[in-house]
């Protein structure tokens, strides 16, 4: 069959050592991508530092191409900038290519002058360009009030040299005098925008001297897109809404899980002992403050934990013992729930569309020290010759359930994105219960706080599938949490939950059952 036979390929997305393939697993059956066995390699980010992917899909990667692989950009050397002013210019560049479109993880991983920034300077461009995008709405409006009119499009980079000043006066420990003398330089640093320099002048001065208290009386609302905003209201109330877009104003924290059978207390002491304010969380995740290097945290090497959010561990639970059983993790890279479900001894096959994002698997899995069958396909083409006994769907979302680490998401994606996603989600879901075997539990799940990706989803899937039952989520599978549970019996999240102890991405998951 045509299709069985694009299954039957071998996949071959390239190992950590850029070797592609492997042995065929014996256990492996048709789509089954080879298990490479993993022993060490350090991954800086960790599986969840991608959560959610923000990128246009591109079709199919083709074996050994890298087509998916951010570049860093080719722009010329430049002479070097004064003391101070390299992270801020990075920052600049960052913000430049996420109003092109990029999110905000790639435009970090394809930005040279960021690129070129070490130790300190390197976080406070990241930094500084993450607060940017997650206070823009308030910074906008502050700017806006000491310009008579809007700035022409073709100064756009004015505006976001004024944006960094403000975030650096409003926001970060920068003291004035520098934030002004900096974002003066920058203006001087282009022809474009060397006409602008005493405007900037100017302007950051205010800023510096009224804006904290301009600053203090906006409403959280500021911040927040109006079709967000709007949809957050429908689906979770005036007071609801208020309370996400307050939530989104932090960052998220640092959040591990770790392998089964880990000694939870004597890794939180590790880590209290290292000077990080770690606790344990009632869903056996530890959590602690963002720290700039996680490969510097005790354990790293050694793989017995891996970053993920509270909320996004959750889904995997939903499967309940996986242990020996053929588990399909559909949409599964950068691998925080592939991880999950190899750790409990599931037969994992671990799928997604990008080779480049697989390849992030592979690196986790051997960080861990785990396995995995990894299948380079899409989703929708994906016909195994056996069925599963458990499968997890991840789906590609607007990610909105995630913006307190990816600030760039509101000014990136809009209600169209989300229809386009919908749609997909909605396939997805049908064909992953076509290859679910009878009697068996099927989890889908989205880090969106919208309720077309998630709620409405659920309610449709049912409609569609009168083969499908939904099973309930019980409050003791998730440590306790009630109040995550919805009515439906469905998992739901906002930033605004648990926000005296560093709050949750926005989940939604369902769990069904295939009846028959
Ligand atoms: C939300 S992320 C998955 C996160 C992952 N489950 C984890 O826990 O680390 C969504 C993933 O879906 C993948 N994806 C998007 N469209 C797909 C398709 N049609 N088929 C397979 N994978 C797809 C993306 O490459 C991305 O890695």
């Amino acid at each position: 069959m045509n299709e069985k036979s694009k299954n039957d390929r071998p996949a071959r997305p390239r190992a950590a050592s850029g070797r592609p393939g492997g042995p065929r697993d014996r256990g492996a059956k048709n789509g089954d991508r080879p298990q490479r066995s993993h022993r060490s390699g350090p991954d800086r980010g960790g599986p969840d530092r991608a959560k959610g992917d923000r990128r246009p899909d591109r079709g199919p990667v083709k074996p050994g191409r890298d087509n998916d692989r951010p570049k860093s950009d080719e722009a010329p050397a430049r002479k070097p900038l004064p003391a101070g002013l390299e992270s801020r210019y990075a920052a600049l560049e960052i913000l430049d290519r996420v109003h092109e479109g990029a999110t905000l993880e790639d435009a970090l991983a394809r930005t040279r002058p960021f690129e070129n920034l070490e130790g300190s300077d390197r976080g406070f461009a990241r930094a500084l360009a993450s607060e940017t995008l997650r206070r823009r709405g308030a910074i906008d409006h502050i700017i806006g009030g000491y310009l008579d009119r809007p700035l022409p499009k073709k100064s756009a980079r004015v505006m976001d040299i004024l944006r960094i000043a403000a975030a650096q006066s409003l926001l970060m420990d920068t003291p004035p005098h520098a934030a002004v003398s900096t974002s003066v330089d920058l203006a001087n640093d282009r022809a474009e925008t060397k006409g602008y320099s005493s405007l900037v002048n100017a302007i950051a001065r205010k800023i510096a001297a009224d804006g904290p208290a301009i600053l203090e009386k906006l409403p959280a609302r500021t911040d927040t897109p109006s079709w967000l905003w709007r949809s957050w209201e429908r689906a979770y109330g005036p007071n609801g809404v208020k309370a996400i877009a307050e939530a989104h104003r932090k960052p998220a924290p640092l959040d591990l899980s770790f392998k089964p059978g880990e000694d939870l207390e004597a890794w939180r002491d590790r880590f209290v002992e290292a000077g990080n304010d770690a606790r344990i969380m009632p869903t056996g995740t530890i959590r602690m403050s963002r720290i700039s290097d996680v490969s510097s945290l005790p354990g790293y090497d050694d793989g017995a934990w891996w970053i993920q959010d509270l909320a996004a561990s959750l889904p995997a639970k939903l499967l309940g013992d996986v242990a020996g059983k053929r588990v399909f993790d559909l949409c599964s890279a950068p691998g925080g729930k592939t991880l999950q479900l190899a750790a409990l001894g599931g037969k994992v096959t671990s799928l997604d569309k990008s080779g480049a994002r697989l390849e992030r698997v592979v690196t986790n899995l051997k960080r861990s020290d785990l396995t995995a069958f990894l299948v380079e396909e899409d989703v929708l083409r994906y016909r195994p010759e056996e069925k599963a006994d458990a499968i997890l769907l991840d789906a590609p979302c607007t990610a909105t359930g995630t913006i307190r680490r990816h600030p760039d998401i509101p000014w990136n994606k809009g209600e169209t994105t989300m229809t386009a996603l919908a749609d997909l989600q909605g396939k997805m879901i049908d064909h992953a219960i076509s290859l679910l075997k009878p009697g068996c539990v099927f989890v889908y799940c989205v880090c969106s706080l919208q309720r077309e990706e998630g709620e409405v989803q659920a309610k449709a899937a049912l409609k569609r599938n009168p083969s499908i039952e939904r099973v309930p989520v019980r409050p003791e599978e998730i440590g306790g949490l009630e109040k995550l549970i919805n009515r439906d019996g469905d998992l739901r999240t906002t930033p605004a939950m648990l926000s005296d102890d560093g709050g949750l991405d926005g989940f939604f998951a369902a769990r069904f059952k295939h009846k028959d």
